[in-house]
């Protein structure tokens, strides 16, 4: 039999990237990446202008189409494959990125009589502005001591489909009204490609409150939100829910002609971008905990059992490999906030002395930062710039940075900010661990890892656990694509199932991290300061970073 290849397609937060993959042992001929070009819309929207609120994130979905048109051509000329010879297709997506689409199966956004309603939009994953329909939702599902909460670590988080859509439902009634269905941007960019809308049990479960054997939240529950919601799940969130590997179909005659391939092209169900990756770096066993690390972090595990942990965004029977549970947490800010503080808090001599070394400002900010030792700046700073998704789950707290002197450099605030990542994630490391789901070492998949050593080195003495890095710089994608194997199958020269396709595709680097003791124990005395000062501002009582928000909201009215 010829060579068999499959596509992958990541849709991340800023850009889609496509790259195409042998099956036979997941080499990766080629990748392109198209930036969005109407990006993160926080501002304004494209054309009308419409002033957006606080705290909105919202997309373009022709974006999404944008990508396919431009990088799956892109990736079949350059790879030099015969276009008959790639047999799957998979795509993975930021999530909760949900759109109300009309009965035709197209975004409201489109239609010209809504186009300037924000709420017709896509609403981005980091789109906080639902946080008081997430508060009300979960002080209901509190007082009615609701079973699901357990599963996602206690709190329903304002980045999820239930607080999205009460919010259309609360500020445009008549985009709720028109709404035929509320869709995951994965599946409708599926549905666009194979003219078959499904709903991926990934997104369902981790972001939609979706169970395996319970399915949503009962009518009663939704109800006692608002009696308008009372039929949601029955009505706009309506459909089947399909396991990660199903085939959701093949491309349509048009996808094809468009994207320069076979009709008999094989298209699973989409996934969520973290969760494409473990199979991406070969984690199908516990024990691996998998950080995909970009603009956020997404924490993924694989448990034998089902155990309840403090701010976990999700536990999702098969929702990352079939037969385990798989565990989902997150640092909603982590590449973002070392690019706030290069765009926003970088002097004029630091830009000069960075282009005058050649080199690009995370670069040289690294390599000043790197002379230091763990304490040595006198710094201690706390990640949330953009909110707490693990283990408080609150997206109201802020950043902080504590120990700032007259002598404080630069590159001393960007290494804290490095360390404030790692403390963050040294926390969700502990959560499970201390709730009988071992973390022995790590994984790092994502942008962060091809990008900064010394960032990666700071991980591994923190949480004390070596790191093995993804060899691919593409891994959701080459997830992606090895889901698109599955889906077309052994018989057309694809994998029976996930676990079949990982052991032949997936691939790490040699180059390990390993924990430096010396730092390890420095670190150690660190991160019981960063605890005291994340349980100080983060629990309990002291709501001072809640308060600032709400005048600011108050005063930006
Ligand atoms: N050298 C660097 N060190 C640390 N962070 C970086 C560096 N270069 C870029 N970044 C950050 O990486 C993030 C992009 O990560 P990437 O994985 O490429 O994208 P995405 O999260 O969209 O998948 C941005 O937030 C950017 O600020
Ligand atoms: O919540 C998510 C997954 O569950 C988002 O998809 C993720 O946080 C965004 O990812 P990226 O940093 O790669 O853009």
């Amino acid at each position: 039999m010829t060579k068999k290849y499959a596509i992958g397609v990541d849709y991340g937060t800023q850009s889609g990237r496509a790259v195409l993959v042998s099956l036979e042992d997941g080499t990766e001929l080629a990748d392109h990446v198209t930036p969005y070009s109407n990006g993160v819309i926080d501002e304004k929207i494209p054309e009308s202008g419409v002033e957006l609120g606080f705290e909105w994130a919202l997309q373009d979905p022709n974006d999404y189409i944008q990508v396919l048109k431009q990088s799956v051509p892109a990736v079949v000329r350059e790879s030099g494959v015969n276009p008959e010879d790639v047999i799957g297709m998979g795509i993975d997506f930021t999530a909760c990125t949900m759109l109300p689409i009309d009965g035709q199966g197209e975004p409201l956004c489109f239609n010209t009589n809504w186009r300037e309603n924000p709420h017709s939009w896509v609403k981005l994953w980091k789109h906080h502005a639902a946080q008081a329909h997430a508060n009300k939702l979960n002080n209901i599902a509190n007082e009615r001591n609701e079973k699901f909460l357990a599963r996602y670590g206690g709190k329903i988080s304002s980045e999820w489909m239930m607080a999205k859509a009460w919010q259309i439902l609360d500020e445009a009634p008549e985009i709720y009204e028109v709404t035929d269905q509320f869709v995951e941007a994965a599946d409708w960019v599926i549905s666009k490609l194979t003219g078959n809308l499904l709903r991926n049990s990934c997104t369902a479960g981790y972001k939609a409150i979706w169970h395996k054997e319970e399915g949503y939240p009962s009518k009663e529950f939704f109800k006692a939100l608002d009696p308008r919601l009372e039929d949601l799940t029955e009505t706009k969130l309506r459909g089947e829910v399909v396991p990660l590997g199903t085939k959701a179909g093949q491309l349509t005659e048009e996808m094809a002609e468009t994207l320069g391939l076979s009709p008999n092209v094989a298209v699973a169900v989409g996934n969520v971008d973290a969760h494409a990756s473990v199979p991406g770096v070969g984690v199908v066993t516990p024990g691996k905990l998998v950080m995909a690390m970009g603009t956020s972090i997404c924490h993924l595990l694989l448990g034998e059992k089902e155990v309840e942990v403090e701010g976990m965004c999700g536990v999702v029977e098969d929702g990352i490999i079939p037969g385990l549970y798989g565990y989902e947490a997150g640092q909603s800010a982590v590449g973002d906030i070392f690019e706030w503080f290069v765009n926003h808090s970088v002097p004029a001599y630091v830009v000069e002395a960075a282009k005058a070394d050649g080199v690009g400002l995370h670069q040289w900010l690294e390599q000043k930062a790197a002379e230091y030792k763990p304490g040595e700046t006198g710094l201690l700073a706390l990640d949330w710039w953009n909110g707490n998704r693990s283990v408080l789950v609150d997206t109201e707290l802020s950043g902080v940075i504590l120990g700032a002197t007259l002598q404080t450099k630069p590159e001393e605030m960007y290494r804290a900010l490095l360390e404030a990542t790692a403390f963050g994630t040294r926390k969700i490391v502990d959560a499970f661990h201390e709730k009988g789901l071992q973390v022995d070492e790590l994984y790092a998949c994502g942008g962060l890892p091809q990008k900064n050593k010394l960032l990666m080195q700071i991980y591994a003495d923190v949480t004390n656990r070596s790191i093995k890095i993804a060899a691919s710089k593409q891994t959701p994608a080459l997830g992606a694509a090895m889901f698109g194997a599955v889906a077309a199958g052994k018989e057309s020269g694809g994998y029976d199932n996930i676990i079949e396709a990982t052991e032949k595709m997936a691939r790490i680097k040699d180059e390990t991290f390993e924990p430096i003791p010396e730092n390890v124990a420095l670190y150690e005395q660190l991160y019981q300061e960063y605890s005291k000062l994340h349980d100080y501002f983060g629990r309990g009582e002291n709501k001072v970073m809640h308060r600032l928000k709400s005048i600011r909201a108050k005063v930006s009215e």
